[in-house]
């Protein structure tokens, strides 16, 4: 069997992918189509007469062209027989169908409910094939890691009936098909092999894959990464992979499936995909069955055959198909990831031509990515190139055959059967084995008897001695295989190991990942908090100006209102207004304070002169020594009247004029 799963490099074969042609047919007669047929296999693209740029025609060649007369069941026949033919025997095949938006994708892949496309064909023709070699269902369980379990016919009845018991509380599985099939099988097969069936059904939505089996219950499909195997081999992370044991089931899976699928309504078709969708069947082969119709599963090896269909979005030129918003995104996501197809498929073309080993990036878009694995050789790759000949088609036309052109260059290495080892499951065993246990039941044949030689009966003793050879060399042979056991157990514990190991050091990094991401958004959001106080305050202030501006303009002066702007700038200027007051209050009061005092100053030298001039009128004598007196007053009181100003000043002239006039009166009183 090893030398079965190894490949010898030396004898690598090269495939060309195949590429087919399908031509929609014309809504009617009078349309004009811008595609000629040459020959089965070539086709021309005239430039229609009102292109506003000229080009010359243009030749194309594909393995086969499928005329708008072609049916689904030629189709089928050319191009999926071939590689059902493979998937029985252990090969992978990848078929995707390309074009333009409403060329007929869908319609040559899906089909319609009475008239079926290629993938119902398919999948009614393997179980018309595997009919009376399917296997119980459940004795073999996905591992969610791409590989397979196998567990005992007991316990996959036991599951099964609970599986019965269950679907019968809810629905009735495997529902008939909508149309009759011919019954159409493959011829050869290998009859002695067991056989199983798995579906998966997922899309690829804006760079994004989503499981369309998943029925976890949430109404939002939740995104899945894409992960490598032990194997090398690319697969989503932790997909619905469904075994069904009817083609009735497998075809209701597709149509649950087929109702998440994102689909729209656009201006060149009503029921336009809008994501790359990927339908994939998985046949698994166990052992064999001998005469007695008994399974032989100790081979530990499952032959294990995918088959791919990918419906492509359309490509589309968004101002001929008049998308914005939403659609837009969508239909810029759709030319995206067909723009990265067709760049890997040019750096491999030219890697082959030039014998150059540049880097072809399929890690660029999910949907390269996740097929890696047939462009280096996991499977046949076929393609078909869907074409809606009207003259209106005819730039995008040009751009797919281009495209189509590219990939019939590109070689691929001719698949080869694929064995993969499996892990074998026994619950209820396992549960009771203890490691003592095991060590216990672990025997190489019959006991090693005890034998006695008799020297005098010769016979018996050489007898003895016959059968004891005979023990001890049974146990060898047993000893041998158990070893040989022992060694594939621990290869495979040892890869088992491996493969967790992988997944764990990819949960870290994606939790990693995720930690990081977490920290860049909760950096973002603080960011954006801060700025919207910020925002917020500015908005606040900005309201307050509006306010006042509005109450300004609109209300006079008196009915203002104090907003909270202007109650600041009010209070500031009450407050400045208040100390204005107060320093004129001051000012005021210190005046009336000076003015006080200069009256009754100028009251007390008033009465003082009255009271000099009623002395001198009463008393001669003392004349002289009156007028001393009053000199003296006078001058005090001229000192101090010198400090007040302006009108105290008007006081000192009358006291002087009052003081010339008591000279004057004085001399004449002398002279007399
Ligand atoms: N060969 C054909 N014969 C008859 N009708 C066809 C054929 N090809 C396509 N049609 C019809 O043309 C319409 C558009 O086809 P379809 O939905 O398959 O296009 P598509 O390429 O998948 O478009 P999109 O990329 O937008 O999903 C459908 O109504 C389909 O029935």
């Amino acid at each position: 069997m090893a030398k079965k799963v190894s490949k010898e490099k030396s004898k690598v074969e090269l495939d060309t992918v195949s590429v087919f042609c399908r031509l929609k047919p014309l809504k009617d007669d009078t349309e004009l189509s811008c595609i000629k047929l040459i020959s089965p296999t070539v086709i021309s693209l005239t430039c229609p007469n009102e292109s506003k740029v000229v080009r010359k025609d243009a030749h194309y060649t594909f393995k086969h062209i499928f005329t708008s007369y072609s049916s689904q069941q030629e189709v089928f026949d050319r191009v999926a027989y071939p590689l059902l033919e493979n998937l029985f025997n252990g090969k992978n095949g990848l078929l995707f169908t390309y074009g333009v938006t409403g060329s007929g994708k869908t319609y040559t892949l899906t089909g319609e409910h009475y008239n079926p496309g290629i993938m119902p064909r398919c999948i009614d023709t393997i179980f018309n094939s595997i009919k009376s070699n399917q296997l119980p269902k459940f004795m073999v369980k996905s591992d969610r890691m791409n590989g397979f379990d196998v567990q005992n016919a007991n316990d996959a009845k036991a599951e099964s009936l609970l599986e019965n018991k269950f679907s019968k509380k809810n629905k009735k599985k495997g529902e008939k098909l909508p149309y009759t099939y011919d019954g159409t099988a493959i011829v050869e097969i290998n009859a002695t092999s067991m056989y199983t069936v798995f579906v998966t059904y997922i899309e690829i939505y804006n760079n994004t894959v989503y499981d369309l089996l998943d029925e976890s219950g949430t109404k939002v499909l939740q995104s899945k990464i894409l992960r490598e195997d032990s194997q090398k081999n690319m697969y989503v992370n932790g997909v619905v992979e469904v075994e069904v044991k009817s083609a009735g089931e497998a075809y209701e899976l597709f149509n649950a499936g087929h109702k998440r699928k994102r689909m729209g309504n656009t201006l060149l078709n009503a029921e336009s995909s809008r994501s790359h969708s990927i339908f994939n069947i998985r046949l698994v082969q166990l052992g064999n069955v001998n005469n007695s119709n008994v399974l032989l599963t100790d081979e530990n090896f499952l032959k294990i055959g995918q088959l791919s269909f990918v419906d492509l979005a359309g490509s589309e030129r968004c101002n001929r198909t008049q998308t914005t918003g939403m659609r837009l995104k969508e239909a810029s996501s759709i030319n995206n990831s067909l723009m990265s197809l067709r760049n890997c498929l040019e750096i491999l073309r030219e890697n082959q031509v030039n014998n150059s080993n540049r880097l072809i990036p399929y890690r660029e878009s999910r949907l390269t990515h996740i097929f890696k694995n047939y462009f280096e050789g996991g499977g046949k790759v076929e393609m078909i190139v869907c074409a809606n000949p009207t003259a209106n088609d005819f730039e995008e036309n040009m751009h797919v055959m281009k495209f189509a052109e590219i990939t019939q260059d590109v070689k691929v290495i001719k698949p080869e059967s694929r064995y993969t080892p499996y892990r074998k499951i026994c619950k209820a065993k396992e549960a009771n084995d203890t490691p003592v246990n095991k060590v216990k039941t672990l025997s190489h044949g019959t006991k090693i008897p005890y034998i006695k030689l008799d020297p005098e009966n010769i016979d018996d003793s050489i007898a003895s001695i016959h059968n004891l050879t005979k023990i001890l060399l049974s146990r060898k042979r047993n000893s041998v295989v158990h070893n040989r056991e022992l060694n594939m157990k621990e290869k495979q514990l040892r890869e088992k190991i491996c493969s967790i190991n992988q997944e764990h050091n990819a949960n870290l990094i994606e939790m990693k990942n995720v930690q990081q991401q977490f920290n860049k958004m909760k950096r973002k959001c603080h960011r954006l908090e801060t700025k919207a106080q910020e925002l917020q305050m500015l908005n606040e202030m900005v309201q307050c100006k509006k306010e006042s501006h509005t109450d300004t303009f609109t209300t006079p002066p008196s009915q203002r209102k104090e907003t909270h702007y202007n109650k600041r700038t009010l209070d500031s200027q009450r407050q400045k207004i208040s100390t204005v007051k107060q320093d004129n209050a001051n000012f005021e009061y210190n005046k009336k304070m000076r003015k006080h005092r200069e009256n009754t100053e100028l009251a007390n030298t008033d009465e003082k002169v009255k009271r000099v001039r009623e002395m001198l009128a009463n008393s001669d004598i003392s004349v002289i020594r009156a007028k001393q007196k009053f000199e003296s007053l006078f001058t005090e009181s001229t000192n101090k009247m010198f400090t007040l100003k302006g009108s105290s000043r008007k006081q000192i002239r009358r006291s002087r004029s009052v003081d010339n006039v008591l000279r004057r009166q004085n001399s004449d009183d002398i002279s007399e």
